[in-house]
């Protein structure tokens, strides 16, 4: 089973316009609403492929009874920690060319008591967890060491945890040495402080990372699908689609796919292969929509053990 840990999920609402008409009143073609938050997304994809996640989060106000409403909807298992505070509402605007621009709220303030009962309730919930992972922006009001705390708990319990997260507290979680880290480019960037222009930078940076005691650095790319390194492995793999439709979430399905894979005792490769996979049909699919089996189908993956480390990114 995955546990994921989500401090500030979302309501998610993508609205469909043809073209973003800034400062003018625009017309929506489409409207979704999907539970939101990167870990919820996470527990989100792995149910819809068949696997065992169980979503904690925290759950208050109308949009709080809403994400619950939406969680059931997808059958998705959780574990709800009642707080004082509503649950944010985050918009993405989806243009027709597959321009995304998102809207991200800051989410509920939380008191050290709702913070010290979401990591304790990720403890309980995680008895029979293959992984733990922590996911997303942190709400007002949880300490920057907030994912640093939730490392340390679930190494104290001997479970193998995973990050995915921006700024100050993921760098804080990094120097906790969890056992998986999932940046994207931009994040990981900002934690070796500089700019990563090519594959070979980015697979520098993540050994430089490993040999600082992180087990698994796995970098979502974009187009250019992930690069996966380890003590002993360099892996690149990437998927190829037709148009993009909506990248909200691909980085959580890709994390969702790698993790399903570990979980399940496969190599190393095999599980790069199907969290891109996944994430790349996410990409196919509308607002923050996760895919089925049935989306995985006919999306070719080219992987490599010795990839073209002069490949500039960005470039597809
Ligand atoms: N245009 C694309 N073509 C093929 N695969 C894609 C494309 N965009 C994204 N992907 C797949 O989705 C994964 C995640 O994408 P990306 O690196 O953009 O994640 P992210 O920035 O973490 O996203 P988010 O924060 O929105 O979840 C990639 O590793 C790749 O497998
Ligand atoms: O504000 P955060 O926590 O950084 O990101 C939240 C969010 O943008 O991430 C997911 C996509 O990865 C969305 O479901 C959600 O709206």
């Amino acid at each position: 089973m995955i546990v994921t840990l989500t401090p500030n999920p979302s309501v998610d609402r993508a609205v469909t316009v043809a073209t973003l008409a800034h400062g003018e009143v625009n017309r929506a073609t489409h409207v979704r609403v999907d539970a939101g938050g990167k870990g919820l997304n996470v527990a989100r994809a792995v149910t819809a492929q068949g696997g065992s996640a169980l979503a904690v989060l925290p759950v208050g106000g109308p949009e709080g009874r809403l994400l619950e409403e939406l969680l059931d909807e997808a059958a998705v298992p959780r574990l709800s920690v009642p707080i004082a505070g509503a649950a944010r509402m985050n918009v993405s605007l989806l243009e027709a060319d597959g321009t995304t621009t998102k809207i991200n709220e800051p989410g509920p303030e939380l008191s050290p008591s709702e913070v010290a009962a979401l990591l304790d309730a990720t403890s309980s919930a995680a008895a029979d967890a293959a992984w733990i992972v922590g996911c997303g922006s942190l709400p007002p009001g949880a300490p920057t060491d907030f994912y640093a705390q939730l490392v340390a708990a679930a190494h104290a319990d001997g479970r193998r945890v995973a990050i995915d997260g921006s700024g100050e507290p993921f760098t804080a979680a990094v120097a906790a040495s969890p056992d998986l880290i999932k940046p994207n480019h931009e994040e990981l960037a900002e934690l070796v402080d500089h700019s990563l222009p090519t594959l070979g930078d980015v697979i520098a940076a993540a050994q430089e990372l490993v040999s600082q005691g992180l087990g698994m650095v796995a970098v979502s790319l974009g187009a250019d699908g992930a690069v996966l390194v380890t003590a002993d492995e360099v892996i690149h793999a990437r998927a190829t689609i037709g148009a993009p439709v909506s990248t909200v979430g691909a980085g959580d399905c890709m994390l969702a796919g790698l993790l399903h894979g570990l979980s399940r005792g496969v190599s190393t490769a095999q599980a790069l292969t199907e969290g891109v996979l996944w994430g790349a049909a996410a990409v196919t699919l509308p607002g923050s929509r996760v895919p089925t089996p049935a989306d995985l189908r006919g999306i070719p993956v080219d992987l490599t053990h010795s990839p073209s480390r002069a490949m500039a990114l960005g470039q597809r």
